[in-house]
């Protein structure tokens, strides 16, 4: 599997823009945001400064973090009918849908009326995000209005604040906050590229992102990490895990949260979550779930050379901070917002439309059949 050639279906190998956001499998640990390795970020920043690398070029000095903290922190209120609207959408609805409903009625409430509103839409978009799915959650499952403008300085804190209704632990602010610079860019992903497709048509930001939610809620790309959690959560024991993979790879299953399409042998994410996770489950005094997690990361590379990707140990990461799992891939979108925000920036920077070929295969020419004919 891992000599699969890089070329032909699904435009792999072929080289579709430039960018100057991210390199994906290239050089250092393998992901680069604007020149610094993933691990360097993950170690030493937080991800407002990410975001403010992504959107500005550089890292922000300590008078720009505070003030782009306090910024983001000022645009928490959500607007009364957009919490109607919210409220209005059940329970069992799909937490993407309902992401992407809240940015969709965010455009028709805050219009992007002109690309030089780019930033402060990126901004609010950034700072309600937390909100938008936390407000639906809480008032579709327990009945609870809850207060949106809160005073922590981080994103993942505040997620977490709002979903349990109180300020998070410092390592479960830390966890959320390496969660987030990891999911928060990879060059031309599926999800970036339809952000990227919509701007290229001089489209506004609100439906590039929403565009962008609807291709990150598939299984193949954001929706992973749920999946493996459903994977992972039946599991027994060890010997369990490698039975019931096994039997997957026997039936020709996908396995969830395993592979990349560019990355061969490794993704970089992955050992950086999977770290945060083994120091999670010994805080939540789990015996199971990372200990099966890491059965399947081996079985699978004794199998088939298959690796995790950025969505397998978040998955147990995740469930450890008291996330529920539907709750997953709406995280990936609070961060990975950046990175499509960006992209749009770039996009418009030297904008052509985006509109390649296609190879017929298809019928060859012929005359219609008059209807009484046919
Ligand atoms: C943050 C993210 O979005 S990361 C990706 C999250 N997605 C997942 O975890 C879903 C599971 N993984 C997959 O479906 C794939 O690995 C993808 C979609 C990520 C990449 O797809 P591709 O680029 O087509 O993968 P690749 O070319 O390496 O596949 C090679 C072979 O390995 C198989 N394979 C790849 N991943 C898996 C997997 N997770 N389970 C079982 N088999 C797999 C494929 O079936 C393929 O065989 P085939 O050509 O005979 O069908
Ligand atoms: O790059 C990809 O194809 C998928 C991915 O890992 C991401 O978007 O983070």
């Amino acid at each position: 599997m891992v000599d699969k050639k890089l070329s032909g279906a699904g435009l792999r190998g072929q080289s579709a823009g430039e960018t100057a956001l991210s390199t994906v499998g290239q050089s250092g640990t393998g992901l680069t945001y604007r020149g610094y390795d993933i691990s360097d970020l993950a170690e030493s920043v937080s991800f407002e400064e990410v975001a403010y690398l992504l959107f500005y070029g550089e890292l922000p000095n300590s008078e720009q973090l505070t003030a782009y903290r306090e910024r983001l922190k000022s645009m928490r209120s959500l607007p009364r009918p957009l919490k109607e609207v919210l409220e209005r959408i059940p329970a069992d609805a799909h937490p993407m849908d309902v992401m992407r409903t809240g940015v969709s009625m965010l455009g028709n409430l805050e219009t992007e009326a002109d690309f030089s509103e780019q930033q402060d839409v990126a901004d609010r978009l950034l700072a309600t995000f937390p909100a938008i799915i936390c407000y639906w959650y809480r008032y579709s499952h327990f009945g609870d209005r809850i207060i949106t403008e809160t005073d922590d300085d981080q994103l993942g804190a505040y997620f977490l604040h709002l979903l349990h209704g109180k300020k998070p632990s410092e390592l479960h602010a830390r966890v959320m906050d390496v969660s987030l610079i990891l999911y928060a860019e990879h060059e031309f992903n599926a999800s970036t590229f339809t952000a990227r497709v919509c701007a290229s048509t001089l489209s506004d930001m609100h439906s590039c992102i929403a565009g962008a939610i609807g291709s990150l809620r598939g299984p193949l790309h954001g929706g992973a990490n749920e999946a493996a959690m459903e994977l992972i959560e039946d599991l027994k024991d060890e010997d369990h895990a490698r039975e019931v993979l096994a039997q997957k790879l026997a039936n020709k299953d996908k396995i969830m949260g395993f592979g990349h399409a560019i990355y061969r042998e490794s993704d970089p994410r992955n050992g950086i979550i999977k770290a945060w996770s083994e120091k999670l489950s010994k805080e939540f005094g789990d015996e199971r779930l990372y200990k099966v997690s890491e059965a399947c990361e081996s079985f699978m590379w004794e199998q088939k050379k298959l690796f995790c990707n950025a969505d397998f140990f978040h998955a147990s990461a995740y469930h450890f901070m008291g996330i529920p799992t539907k709750l997953f891939t709406p995280i990936f979108v609070c961060s990975r917002l950046t990175g499509w925000a960006a992209h749009v920036f770039e996009q418009r920077a030297n904008n052509r439309i985006i509109r390649p070929s296609a190879d017929y295969v298809g019928v060859e020419p012929r005359n219609v059949v008059p209807l009484s004919e046919r």
